[in-house]
């Protein structure tokens, strides 16, 4: 680095000699090491070659770094699919491979089927693997009701007879498995099987999250666990879907701390997450993340309505601007973080922001246009399922989450602020599509999935039945 740099020997002397024979870029990538090119030179510019090698090394280094040669790297795993077309899909009309609807729908269905003794180590994410694969084939419009009784019974073994959900029978309940579990549950219920919404004890779920809330207005993950802002938008997202009421339980801690309900001083929790850059991290204090970002712009619009409370808690064009960054040229789709690689996962977690932030401030934000491409050219693999990169194997979670950032990228809604009831977490309820872009120049009708929503990332009507049942139902 320049600042690093030694000062040259007093008997060093430049010359124009010098100057012609070292170029700025011999300078810097390719001194010679062999002196014969300059046996004639005097002992100034002897001193002054000596100089400039001794030089070489660091400014060499400071041009490429570990992330600077991944980078490099994934952009050479990466062109030649936004450029041509390796895995041969057919083509659609603007020369982008199809959506291999059947192909994705195939491999999410064998995900959700048995796996083998080595994914044991998988045990702890039952529920997530479960919520992906439903969420991905409801994405791609298949119809997900023959899984009903299955999901019934796994979830019915995860419950925590204390409340809550576990990775599996037996294990502890957390709030991650709680929040994929209750995603999963409410996606294969219809009002007129009340058996499966039953299958949720509503009131030793609300003990559970009583005993997470912290006096700080944060969610700890598990009882004793860490408190990040995945606990905000978990907890709201379950509280608001099951309409479990605000209050905290009497024997909730948070209670000995004067607080008595669920979002008491948690809007000033969330807020106190976004970090110097502008960007979203998972506690005060630590790094900002695109996932982060979804989980509190989530759990605000879950507040109240995002055109109230996205601007009182979050400085929002700060957030926007590093939202914006997040979008990778020329690759199209999304990093996570500053100076990190693109990957599929990131086209919901930060696509997905999107929505929520346009609530703020208009559209026009992003290019959809860049981030389809992605999905469609570079995270589809040859035999099915959804990849971070070219290169890897697909999976059940970036299944799920390319193809919910493909429909953001589609699709358009809109918050109604009016309709919203001003208690009670009512205000997810109140979104609407409003249209489809039809003018893209990547995707064709053909390669649309179906609309989500864009805050709790399940079918639109799965979260309205949800709501609708247990509000009919009221006591808990
Ligand atoms: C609702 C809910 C529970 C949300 C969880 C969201 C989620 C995916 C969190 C992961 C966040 C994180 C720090 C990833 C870094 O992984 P990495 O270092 O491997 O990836 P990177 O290099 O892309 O940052
Ligand atoms: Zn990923």
């Amino acid at each position: 680095m320049a600042s690093s740099r030694p000062d040259p020997p007093e008997a060093a002397t430049p010359s124009a000699r010098l100057d012609e024979i070292l170029d700025d870029k011999l300078r810097i990538q390719e001194l010679p090491d062999s002196d014969h090119e300059y046996e004639d030179l005097s002992p100034q510019e002897e001193a002054h070659m000596a100089y400039l090698e001794s030089v070489r090394i660091p400014i060499v280094d400071s041009f490429k770094t570990t992330s600077s040669e991944v980078q490099d790297e994934t952009l050479e795993a990466v062109l030649p699919f936004l450029e041509g077309n390796p895995n041969d899909f057919p083509l659609n009309e603007h020369g982008i491979p199809h959506l291999q609807k059947e192909k994705h729908i195939k491999f999410l269905k064998k995900a959700l089927g048995d796996y083998p003794a080595p994914f044991a180590m998988m045990d702890a994410s039952r529920p997530w693997l479960v919520y992906w694969g439903l969420q991905g084939l409801s994405a791609l419009g298949y119809d997900i009701s023959e899984y009903r009784e299955r999901v019934i019974h796994t979830f019915s073994l995860a419950q925590y007879p204390a409340g809550g959900y576990g990775g599996n029978y037996g294990h502890f309940p957390h709030l991650a498995a709680t929040y994929a579990a209750v995603l999963s549950i409410i996606m294969v219920s219809t009002p007129d099987s009340p058996a499966t919404y039953d299958s949720i004890n509503r009131k030793n779920l609300w003990h559970f999250l009583g005993q997470l809330k912290q006096p700080d207005g944060g969610f700890n993950m598990t009882t004793g666990g860490e408190e990040d802002i995945r606990g905000a938008y978990c907890a709201l997202t379950v509280l608001s879907l099951l309409n479990l009421p605000l209050e905290l339980p009497d024997d909730a801690p948070a209670r000995k701390c004067g607080l008595t309900s669920f979002t008491d001083r948690l809007g000033e929790w969330i807020g106190r997450c976004q970090s110097f850059d502008g960007g979203i991290s998972a506690a005060p204090g630590n790094e900002a993340h695109g996932a982060y970002a979804f989980c509190g712009l989530g759990a605000l619009a879950i507040l109240g309505p995002p055109k109230e409370t996205l601007h009182k808690y979050f400085d929002m064009s700060r957030l926007i601007h590093w939202l914006s960054a997040r979008q990778c040229a020329p690759e199209g789709g999304y990093n996570g973080r500053t100076n990190k690689l693109v990957d599929g996962c990131y086209s919901h977690w930060v696509g997905g922001c999107w929505a929520l932030v346009e609530e703020h401030q208009s559209e026009g934000l992003w290019n959809r246009d860049a981030l389809a491409r992605y999905v469609l050219s570079a995270a589809q693999f040859s035999k099915g399922g959804l990849v971070d990169k070219p290169g890897k194997r697909p999976d059940a979670y970036h299944t799920c989450y390319n193809l919910a950032g493909l429909s953001a990228a589609q699709h358009r809604y809109i918050h109604d602020a009016e309709k919203a009831g001003k208690l009670g977490l009512d205000a997810p309820f109140h979104w609407t599509p409003n249209g489809t872009f039809a003018a893209s120049t990547i995707w064709t009708p053909a390669d649309e999935v179906a609309r989500i929503h864009p805050v709790f990332v399940i079918p639109f009507s799965a979260a309205s039945e949800s709501r609708k049942y247990f509000a009919d139902k009221g006591s808990l």
